[in-house]
């Protein structure tokens, strides 16, 4: 049973005035002023492709204000049709910005401006009118780290420098798709204007794109999302690899109060394809507290054990921490089985039962390619043959694809051209072949082991919940938390080294509660409230919390756990304390397998150090409870719910012990 009239539930803003839309008022300046101008001509809507009068009035406003405000050359309504991709793949070889990859069937490959390879956190802003609202109260002259926020001034501002004319000579096209199983009571729709074809073409795998998702709006509200590559032309400044961005006035901006998302400057994955990080993620989570369910940087999974149990995992990692690769695992153990939901995001809502249930509001992936072989992720290699845009990878001279881990699937006499474009590229040059962030985008429905339910408009059950990171010293394989409490207190914990996805350079411990740093949509203080609040807006059994680490490191710095297909042996062990099992022991940190209970059957052990798998250094407890309290001190402060503080305070506790 879902429990409704809970004390702390989520704090709805009242909105005692009807909020003015960001992108209507910039398009409402933008015309005033270019009446002012000589040559003023009233911009008119020339449509290239589909019909503005399919468009439900509120959707049509909407692209009349982007029109207005951008000035296209024309306007094409995205249909989804196949009819639609050829056109754009045509527009994109003309342009010189994708070419096929004749090895396999309908792959692409995009190279893009060197520029413009990954997210831009630093970039990356939510706006409210209270700072607060977006970042904790933290510590008087720190710098915070979780979120930036930007006022609404300045939001206009930025959009009135840059958005004006900025389609000028391109198309915009406009692309309403749906975040979930069209029509699904949990589903939730947006509609996206850009000046990119390659956002099209990959939002038309990463979402449910495309006419059908039009009558199912009805009158409700829609995310409106605006987004230019910021361009016009003709062109101010020759374009690299034929890739139109503007790196140095990148902005990506998210206004919760109107549900708008605006981005410039950027065509890379998380700064464009706007369903993704800023739908799902951030707005997601702002609205998702205000309905009462969570939105996470999750990927789910199904896992069937050999006597035929099936149960549902949700899983945070920081980003390339090892979400596809676990939601598309290949188990070594005999007689279990994976289904894969989804990789990147969670929307998980209490059903009338008040059993917490997961959807995944994504149509494809956009995975990590290096690293990814027929050895590691032989799932996600057979799904990316066919239909799939890959971006910043090497190219073989045989049509198809190469990046650091395939060396050994590769035939020896073919020749390689690296990201950058250095022909006859080979590994003694130092260089990657792949960009670190190189990624494929295709289509979820292709994987082979797709879960049965994977578009299911209830979701799918959910048992456990993992936290885990890049944790090359320290932290154990994996153990439980003690309660839900506790388990908050775990994710809310979280460190990881950081990797190539975002912009941060070198390899340091970061910060990254919930593998959600860089995806907040508001106050982190009052996230952690909202976790707190979900055990008690339900009678039914919470998931069992777990954090896990695929990535300790020996002393000379190699994985000591084997990782990929061997987590299952993890997973085996978390759903046997799911069914009850007592095959736990309590630590300082929380529970630790009883010895011999974690399945090694047909690992090589005498070269796998379980000891050290599993050690936990007091000194390093100590250092880790620290600086976690020196976090919370200095970028939450007091807006840190207390059930977290007295948490951290028995961790604290417990490792004195040790
Ligand atoms: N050693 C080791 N490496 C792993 C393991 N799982 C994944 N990796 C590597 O980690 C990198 C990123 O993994 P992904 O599964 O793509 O990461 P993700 O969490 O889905 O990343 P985002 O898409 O950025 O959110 C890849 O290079 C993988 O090969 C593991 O169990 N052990
Ligand atoms: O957003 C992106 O570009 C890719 C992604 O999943 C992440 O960084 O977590
Ligand atoms: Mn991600």
């Amino acid at each position: 049973m879902v429990v409704t009239n809970v004390k702390n539930s989520a704090t709805n803003v009242m909105v005692s005035h009807i909020p003015k839309s960001v992108i209507n008022e910039a398009s409402r300046v933008a015309a005033e002023e270019a009446k002012k101008s000589l040559h003023y001509e009233e911009h008119s809507l020339k449509v290239s492709y589909g019909k503005l009068s399919n468009l439900k009035a509120k959707v049509r406003t909407f692209v009349d204000e982007s029109a207005r405000l951008c000035r296209p050359a024309n306007i094409h309504i995205c249909d989804g049709s196949e009819r639609e991709l050829r056109h754009l793949i045509n527009v994109m070889q003309q342009a010189g910005m994708i070419e096929p990859l004749p090895k396999y069937h309908n792959c692409w490959l995009t190279r893009t401006d060197p520029g413009d390879v990954a997210r831009v956190e630093s970039r990356t802003f939510i706006v409210t009118k209270e700072k607060r609202d977006t970042v904790p109260a933290g510590k008087e002259g720190v710098k915070g780290t979780l979120a930036n926020w930007m006022s609404p001034e300045d939001l206009k501002e930025a959009v009135s420098q840059r958005f004006p004319g900025c389609m000028s000579g391109r198309t915009m096209y406009v692309v309403p798709y749906s975040m979930g199983p069209v029509g699904s009571p949990l589903s939730k729709i947006g509609v996206q204007v850009t000046d990119s074809p390659y956002v099209v073409a990959s939002m038309r795998i990463m979402t449910r794109m495309g006419g059908q998702v039009l009558p199912t709006l009805g009158d409700e509200d829609f995310v409106k999302c605006l987004h230019s590559v910021g361009c016009p032309l003709p062109l101010k400044r020759p374009l690299v690899n034929n890739w139109p961005c503007d790196p140095t006035r990148t902005i990506v901006t998210h206004i919760p109060e109107t549900n708008e998302i605006i981005s410039f400057g950027s065509g890379y994955g998380g700064n464009s394809l706007l369903g993704k990080k800023c739908f799902a993620l951030r707005l997601g989570s702002t609205i998702a507290r205000r309905e009462g369910w969570l939105a996470e940087h999750m990927l789910i999974l199904g896992i069937t054990n050999p006597q035929g149990v099936k149960r549902y995992i949700a899983a945070a990692f920081p980003s390339a921490c090892g979400k596809t690769n676990l939601a598309m695992m290949t188990p070594s153990l005999p007689g279990y089985k994976i289904e894969c939901v989804g990789d990147d995001i969670a929307w998980m809502k209490f059903d009338e039962d008040g059993v917490l249930r997961a959807i995944n509001p994504e149509n494809g992936f956009f995975g990590v390619a290096p690293g990814t072989s027929m050895k590691t992720n032989p799932v996600a290699m057979n799904t990316v043959l066919s239909n799939t845009i890959f971006t910043n990878v090497a190219k073989t001279s045989d049509g198809g694809i190469f990046w650091e881990g395939l060396e050994k699937e590769t035939p020896n006499n073919v020749s390689i051209r690296s990201w950058l474009g250095d022909e006859n590229w080979s590994a003694e040059c130092g260089k990657p072949a792949a960009h670190p962030n190189s990624r494929f985008c295709t289509p979820a429905s292709q994987c082979p082991i797709i879960d049965p339910d994977w578009e299911s408009s209830k979701g799918v059950p959910i048992s456990a919940i993992l936290f885990g990171g890049r944790r090359p010293e320290g932290v154990p394989l994996v153990y439980e938390a003690f309660d839900w409490k506790h388990g908050v207190l775990v994710g809310a914990a979280m460190r990881s080294e950081t990797t190539a996805a975002a912009e941060h350079k070198g390899k340091a411990i970061m910060h990254d509660p919930f593998a959600m740093r860089p995806f907040f949509g508001y106050n982190f203080g009052q996230y952690l409230t909202h976790w707190l609040s979900m055990e008690g807006r339900t009678t039914s059994s919470m998931p069992k919390i777990f954090h896990v680490n695929w990535f300790r490191k020996d002393d000379k710095g190699r994985f000591i756990w084997p990782g990929f297909g061997e987590n299952v042996r993890v997973l085996d062990w978390i759903l046997r304390r799911v069914e009850g099992d007592d095959v736990a022991e309590e630590s300082a940190v929380g529970l630790l397998p009883r010895p011999g209970s974690l399945d090694l059957k047909g690992l090589d052990t005498s070269t796998l150090d379980t000891h050290e798998l599993f050690r936990l250094p007091k000194g390093f407890w100590e250092q880790e409870v620290r600086a976690i309290a020196k976090y919370f001190d200095e970028q939450v402060g007091e807006d840190l719910p207390n059930e977290i503080r007295e948490q951290l305070r028995r961790l604290e506790k417990r490792v004195e012990k040790m």
